[in-house]
C-alpha cells in the first residue's frame, strides 16, 4: 500500500462517468486520500481504485480510449486493489450478457471470477432498495440497487459476502471486491471501510 504523506491510504475513482463524487466524499469521511482517475498516469501511487455505477457501455468504450483499460489491468498486477460497484461490478467480470445489442464493444476488464446479466432484474423492479445481511457487519446494511446486474455466477476464490433474493449482490476476490448496487448512496460508509481494510491487509 502507498500511504499518503500523512499515512492515510490514497484511493483512485474512476471519474469518466457516473456516481463518482458519492464515492469519493464516502471514502474521505473515512479519511482516505481521494482522487479523481480520469487517465492512466492518475493511478500513480494509488493504493486502490473505486469503479462507480453508471453505463458500463459507455465506461467500456472510454477505458479503451483513454488507455485505462490496460493501465487498470497493470495497476492490479502491481498489487493494487479495485471496487466495481454496479456498472463497475460489470466492468470487472470475467463474463457479461446482455450486451448483444450494442455492436462493436470494447470487452471488460475480465478481472474477476463472475458472470453478470446486465439489467436483470426486469422492468417492473428495475430499482430498489433491500436490507442486506454482508459478512463482517454487525447490522444490515440498506442497499440501492439501480438497473443493476444480476450476478449469475461466481467462481474460482471468489468469496460471497452478501446475498439477495438468493443471488449474490457483494463478493470478493483476493484484492477485488464488486457489488451489484450502489453502496455511496446509502449514507452508511461501512462498505467503503470494508474496501479500505481488504487494501490494509494485502
Ligand atoms: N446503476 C448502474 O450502474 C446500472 C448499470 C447499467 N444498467 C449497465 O448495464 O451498465
Amino acid at each position: 500500500m502507498h500511504p499518503g504523506t500523512d499515512g492515510a491510504p490514497q484511493i483512485g475513482v474512476l471519474a469518466l462517468q457516473g456516481a463518482f463524487r458519492e464515492h469519493a466524499q464516502a471514502l474521505g469521511r473515512l479519511g482516505a486520500e481521494v482522487r479523481e482517475v480520469r487517465l492512466p498516469a492518475d493511478l500513480a501511487d494509488l493504493s486502490g481504485v473505486v469503479m462507480p455505477g453508471g453505463e458500463s457501455t459507455t465506461m467500456r468504450r472510454l477505458l479503451a480510449a483513454t488507455g485505462l483499460g490496460a493501465a487498470l489491468h497493470d495497476f492490479h498486477a502491481a498489487g493494487g486493489a479495485l471496487w466495481g460497484t454496479c456498472a463497475g461490478a460489470i466492468l470487472l467480470a470475467r463474463q457479461v450478457t446482455g450486451d448483444s445489442n450494442v455492436p462493436g464493444l470494447p470487452p471488460t476488464l475480465r478481472l474477476m471470477d463472475i458472470a453478470v446479466q446486465r439489467n436483470a432484474y426486469g422492468r417492473q423492479v428495475d430499482s430498489f432498495t433491500a436490507p442486506l445481511d454482508v459478512v463482517g457487519l454487525d447490522a444490515p446494511f440498506e442497499a440501492f440497487f439501480i438497473r443493476a446486474p444480476v450476478m449469475s455466477g461466481v467462481g474460482g476464490t471468489t468469496e460471497v459476502l452478501a446475498e439477495y433474493d438468493g443471488l449474490p449482490v457483494l463478493v470478493r476476490q483476493g484484492r477485488l471486491m464488486a457489488s451489484t448496487f450502489h453502496p455511496e448512496l446509502s449514507g452508511d460508509d461501512r462498505l467503503h471501510g470494508l474496501f479500505l481494510e481488504l487494501i490494509a491487509q494485502k
